[in-house]
């Protein structure tokens, strides 16, 4: 299911965050969202899943302008990873992943067999099955992470949203988590900080930067140490993996000072 968004502006207590966006997430795709700290990255996803009103711009996930869905009909069509968890309940891994079956379950009728087959079988598949039974509360950062991937895996929502996702996690989980993302063939946009993650896995990068799209397209055209060293103020140099000729960036140990011409005021 294809995701649009068109000249989209996001206000927060007055402040505008988001300016202008206009970006497509093809059906069955994998953009990376991208950016400096603060750039507006959470609160554009955040306004997908309609925990933010658009203050300007319209939204369409499918045919569907989100305006027009009920938030039920949004949980069953977008599926959120975020590091946004509360700690307060006593639920263990197992209910977690079964909370991504409560847009699915009509009252209080409970979580089925296929819902318990589901969430297991998601809990396998990012490689938490042994953690089913414990507190999630108890979890290490990465076996959190996990969980939570199960649980959006649990939605079985055409479209997959995911907040820096690969925050906590060891190198190893990090390209693990990637490949079974992108295997999943969902319609996917994460924000996500490593950029050599994201020119390796996606299949097109949305650069953000004080709230509007400062370039999009695929990583090989964007990701280009211009945009590098204006952006996120990085010396930057693209290199060619020598194992498997992908074009990897590399970054020099220091900072660029700030370019007067590309950090204005928002
Ligand atoms: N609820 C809110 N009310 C007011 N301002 C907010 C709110 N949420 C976020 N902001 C502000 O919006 C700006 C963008 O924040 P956002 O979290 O979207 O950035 P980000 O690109 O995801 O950053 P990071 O990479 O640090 O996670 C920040 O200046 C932040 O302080």
């Amino acid at each position: 299911m294809e995701i649009r968004l068109d000249q989209v502006d996001v206000a927060l207590r007055g402040t505008q965050i988001v300016r202008d966006v206009t970006l497509v997430v093809p059906d069955g795709t994998f953009t990376g969202l991208l950016g400096p700290n603060g750039s507006g990255k959470s609160t554009l996803l955040r306004t997908l899943y309609r925990i933010h009103k658009p203050t300007g711009g319209s939204i369409f996930l499918g045919d569907h302008d989100i305006r027009e869905l009920t938030a039920k009909q949004t949980a069953r069509t977008v599926a959120v990873m975020t590091q946004e968890t509360s700690q307060d309940f006593a639920l263990t891994a197992l209910d977690i992943a079964l909370l991504g079956r409560v847009p699915h379950q009509r009252g209080f009728g409970g979580d089925s067999d296929r819902d318990l087959t589901l969430a297991y079988e998601m809990l396998s598949s990012v490689g938490a099955k042994h953690l089913a039974n414990r507190m999630f509360a108890d979890l290490s950062g990465g076996e959190k992470q996990r969980v939570l991937l199960a649980r959006a895996l649990v939605h079985e929502a055409p479209i997959l949203v995911l907040d820096e996702p690969t925050n906590h996690l060891d190198i190893g989980f990090q390209l693990e988590l990637m490949t079974m993302v992108r295997e999943r063939g969902l319609t996917t946009i994460a924000a996500l900080h490593d950029l050599n993650l994201a020119a390796a896995f996606c299949d097109s990068v949305v650069v953000l930067n004080e709230g509007t799209v400062a370039a999009q397209g695929s990583p090989e055209d964007v990701l280009l140490p211009d945009l590098l060293r204006d952006v996120f103020r990085v010396a930057a140099h693209t290199l060619t993996h020598p194992a498997d000729g992908r074009r990897v960036i590399a970054f020099s140990a220091q900072r660029s000072p700030i370019s007067t011409t590309t950090r204005g005021a928002r």
